[in-house]
């Protein structure tokens, strides 16, 4: 089969118009039809409702449900409905509503999409409540068999709303939150890369009388996607409704109508299904919408994914205080089409560490900002009171007054101070780097006396007592580390420089001995590059990373006891901000 679902789709739509046929042959419609509640009543039903449509639309969707219950012969009588309704020309949308993991959903993919299949079908709808990833295999098949499938996303009964409208928190949401629904449309429509035409064969359900915008389900969200719309006739919604209800994508939607067609009964099916389907092809939205531009699906999708990382690492980098809400607020200020100035006000300040959602809600009242607005679209007032609001409550801080030449490095762990500390041992031999003493063995290649004085518990002990060590910490939770104090008096005394590389706790001590210290904070270009040198090193394993990990979180969140901050994105840079921060010193 060289066409796609998708595009059978769109050539059915074209010429008949957006009105689906439900085949509903429920107890009251059969009695009312004069057939019996039984199978055979059942297929009877089906097969007039076909020879009706046949030539007046271009979809019906049989629901299964009112098939399967009648048992094997309801599946015999359904099998028939559906082979009569396909070689009629009519693409047939089996509303099976299934949804499964593993082979199980293999199963019912099969049964449903596969040529040859006794229940074969053009399109299936499936629910996606045990994860739209369990649905991946099913929608492979469906594309690759030139089938389709709805997906349920927003369903016109109540009781759904509070699930599919739900926010998924887990920070990868595409804009400052998202919603169930629109997440599974999200998904469902990676499936839809590289299809040919305006429509992809993965389509959603999206009732025609629920609010669209409560479940995150815009224009956007659903560009490309054929979109089965139960709720049109007796359940509410008008012909007539079709653009105002689904806007730039109203092109893209197959209404259904069962019961405001199949009351009128046998006689009169054919005559009612003109007159419905008239209604659709005469809504005037029709004519301006009917082919939305091809839309590159693929590469918007991977544009949209690889926006939604990088906010998502944005998000992290002030989460754990690697850069500052301001200096996230200027990147997003200075370009706005970066992923800072893409990333609404609401995504910003929840990632600031203890603003939770109805904070977040206040903050926005009292300054006056729209939740919709993003960083790189604030008004100039906007921003002012944005900035002053953060600046008033997490203030940054500058260098204090009359610092000293000794200078403190220290940082969360792998952020390069041993890096940035043997770069300045090489290449500024002014400047004398302070050789600790540990109790930690030493690794391959470390020397004593030029990396460590490597010690046991018991000298280690000894050095404490007898008042040796400027300061000493346990590190990690680990290994004790100290900085011997004789060598840095010493270049102190003869008016030299002391680089010391230590951790937070030693920084503190340094700083309570001395407060003249200089206190230089070494900072990640951003948390995901921490966590890839500290992985790249190779020098620790994962539990050790977890550990390391979890120290430099509460180091981070320490920054601003330094004087200055320093970020180490290249070594060379970093280092020669460190040794100019020295020199400026007395
Ligand atoms: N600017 C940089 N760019 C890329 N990689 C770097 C940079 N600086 C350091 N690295 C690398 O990051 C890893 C961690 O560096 P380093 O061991 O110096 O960190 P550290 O802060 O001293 O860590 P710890 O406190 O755990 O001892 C090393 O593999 C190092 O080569
Ligand atoms: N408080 C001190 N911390 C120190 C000292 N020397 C090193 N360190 C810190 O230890 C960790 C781990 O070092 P590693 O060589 O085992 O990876 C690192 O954060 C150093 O900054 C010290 O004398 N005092």
């Amino acid at each position: 089969m060289s066409e796609t679902f998708g595009q059978r789709l769109s050539a059915a739509l074209d010429l008949h118009g957006a009105l689906c046929v439900g085949i509903d042959p429920h107890a009251a419609l059969l009695s009312a039809w004069g057939l019996d509640a039984t199978a055979e009543g059942a297929r009877e039903f089906g097969l007039r409702t076909v020879e009706a449509a046949h030539g007046r639309v271009g979809v019906v969707k049989p629901q299964v449900a009112f098939y399967e219950r009648y048992g094997s012969r309801g599946f015999a009588a359904l099998e028939d409905v559906m082979a009569a309704a396909r070689d009629a020309g009519l693409l047939v949308i089996a509303d099976a509503k299934r949804g499964d993991i593993g082979t199980t959903m293999e199963g019912y993919a099969h049964a449903w999409l596969a040529p040859g299949s006794p229940l074969e079908a053009d399109a299936v709808t499936l629910s996606p409540y045990l994860g739209a990833d369990s649905l991946r295999e099913a929608l492979a098949m469906a594309v690759h068999h030139g089938k389709g499938a709805f997906v349920l996303t927003a369903t016109s009964n109540p009781e759904a709303r509070a699930l599919q409208s739900a926010i998924v928190d887990d920070g990868l949401a595409v804009g400052d939150h998202e919603h169930v629904a629109a997440r599974v449309a999200h998904d469902v429509n990676q499936a839809n890369i590289g299809a040919p035409g305006a429509l992809g064969p993965v389509g959603v359900v999206v009732g025609a009388t629920v609010d669209r915008s409560a479940f995150g389900l815009g224009d956007v969200a659903l560009a490309g996607m054929p979109i089965l719309a139960p709720g049109f006739g007796a359940q509410g919604a008008a012909p007539a409704d079709l653009r105002r209800l689904f806007g730039y994508v109203a092109s893209a939607v197959v209404a259904n109508e069962s019961r405001s067609i199949l009351a009128v009964g046998p006689d009169r099916l054919a005559a009612r299904i003109d007159e419905r389907a008239a209604l659709y092809r005469e809504c005037p939205c029709m004519a301006e919408t009917r082919r939305p531009p091809e839309v590159d699906r693929a590469a918007a999708s991977r544009r949209a994914v690889e926006a939604r990382r990088e906010r998502a690492a944005l998000k992290r980098d002030v989460s754990t205080r690697v850069i500052s809400p301001q200096e996230l607020l200027r990147r997003g200020l200075a370009d706005p089409l970066s992923a800072a100035g893409a990333m609404r006000v609401t995504e910003f300040l929840t990632a600031i560490p203890a603003i939770g959602e109805s904070k977040r809600d206040r903050i926005l009242a009292s300054l006056g900002i729209s939740p919709v607005k993003r960083l790189g679209g604030l008004g100039s007032r906007q921003r002012d009171a944005l900035r002053s609001y953060l600046d008033t409550r997490w203030p940054e801080p500058g260098p204090r007054e009359g610092r000293s030449r000794l200078i403190v490095l220290a940082g969360p762990t792998a952020v390069g101070k041993g890096t940035v500390a043997a770069h300045i041992k090489e290449n500024y031999p002014e400047i004398h780097l302070s050789v600790s003493a540990t109790t930690r063995g030493a690794r391959p290649g470390e020397v004593e006396g030029e990396h460590y004085y490597f010690v046991d518990d018991a000298e280690f002990d000894r050095l404490v007592e007898a008042g040796e060590l400027l300061e000493w910490a346990v590190v990690h939770n680990k290994n004790r580390y100290g900085t011997p104090r004789a060598p840095i008096e010493r270049v102190l005394a003869e008016g030299g420089t002391a680089l010391l590389e230590i951790d937070l706790q030693g920084a503190r001590q340094v700083r309570a001995a001395d407060p003249s210290a200089t206190l230089v904070f070494l900072l990640p270009p951003s948390w995901d590059e921490l966590v890839q040198r500290l992985v790249g090193r190779g020098t620790e394993d994962a539990e050790e990373r977890a550990r390391r990990l979890r120290t430099a979180r509460v180091e981070l969140a320490a920054q601003n006891e330094f004087d200055y901050r320093v970020v180490n994105d290249e070594v060379n840079h970093a280092a020669a901000q460190v040794v100019e921060l020295a020199s400026a010193q007395h």
